[in-house]
């Protein structure tokens, strides 16, 4: 059976998980899931109210994003999804999905972020929350496949050297420009 490679993009509300996944996976024409859209409406309420979610509230979140992954490694083709993953064992969930499941985590300082988010307005997630998002945050471990990139260069130059490291991973070359 041939398997995918799979990158998921993660860090921390603000972080650009969006504005670098998206246009990443287009590039290399790679099959994309911005897991924001799987949680439970149930989820989006709490957070838009300025609750942070709990374990609990992400565990199904988490599998059916799993799901997603192993529906696409069955058919051998290699995906990019942005998802927080902030924890370990929220990883281990997402590793458990196929073979190769690495992640590339977006960081920079709380200040940046924290401009970021009070300039984004199209978005249900509060930028009070970024204080519990850093706080739960436990960064990629030395065994965990992926690797770290700083995201307060412009958008453009993070999603080149994404997009560098996804295509030597899937042997994928990059489309067209954006
Ligand atoms: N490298 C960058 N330079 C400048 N602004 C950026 C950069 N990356 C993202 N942004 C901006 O920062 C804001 C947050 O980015 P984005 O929505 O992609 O983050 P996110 O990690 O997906 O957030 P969330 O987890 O809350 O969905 C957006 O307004 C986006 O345009
Ligand atoms: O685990 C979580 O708390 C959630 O995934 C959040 O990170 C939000 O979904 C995201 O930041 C908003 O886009």
């Amino acid at each position: 059976m041939t398997h995918g490679t799979h990158f998921v993009v993660m860090g921390v509300s603000g972080t650009g998980k969006s504005t670098v996944a998206e246009p990443l996976a287009r590039r290399l024409g790679l099959a994309f899931a911005e897991a924001d859209d799987f949680h439970p409406d149930s989820n989006v309420a709490k957070m838009s109210a300025g609750t942070a979610l709990t374990d609990e509230d992400r565990q199904p979140w988490l599998e059916s994003l799993a799901a997603w992954i192993t529906e696409h490694d069955r058919r051998g083709t290699s995906t990019v999804m942005a998802c927080s993953a902030l924890k370990r064992s929220y990883r281990d969930i997402l590793r458990s999905a196929a073979p190769d499941v690495r992640f590339l985590h977006l960081d920079t300082t709380t200040d940046v972020i924290a401009a970021r988010l009070r300039e984004r307005t199209d978005h249900f997630m509060p930028e009070t929350l970024l204080r519990s998002q850093k706080s739960t945050l436990e960064p990629l471990a030395d065994d965990e496949p992926g690797a770290t990139l700083d995201i307060a260069p412009p958008a453009e130059e993070v999603i080149e050297r994404a997009a560098r490291i996804v295509s030597a991973a899937t042997g994928s070359e990059p489309a067209s420009r954006d």
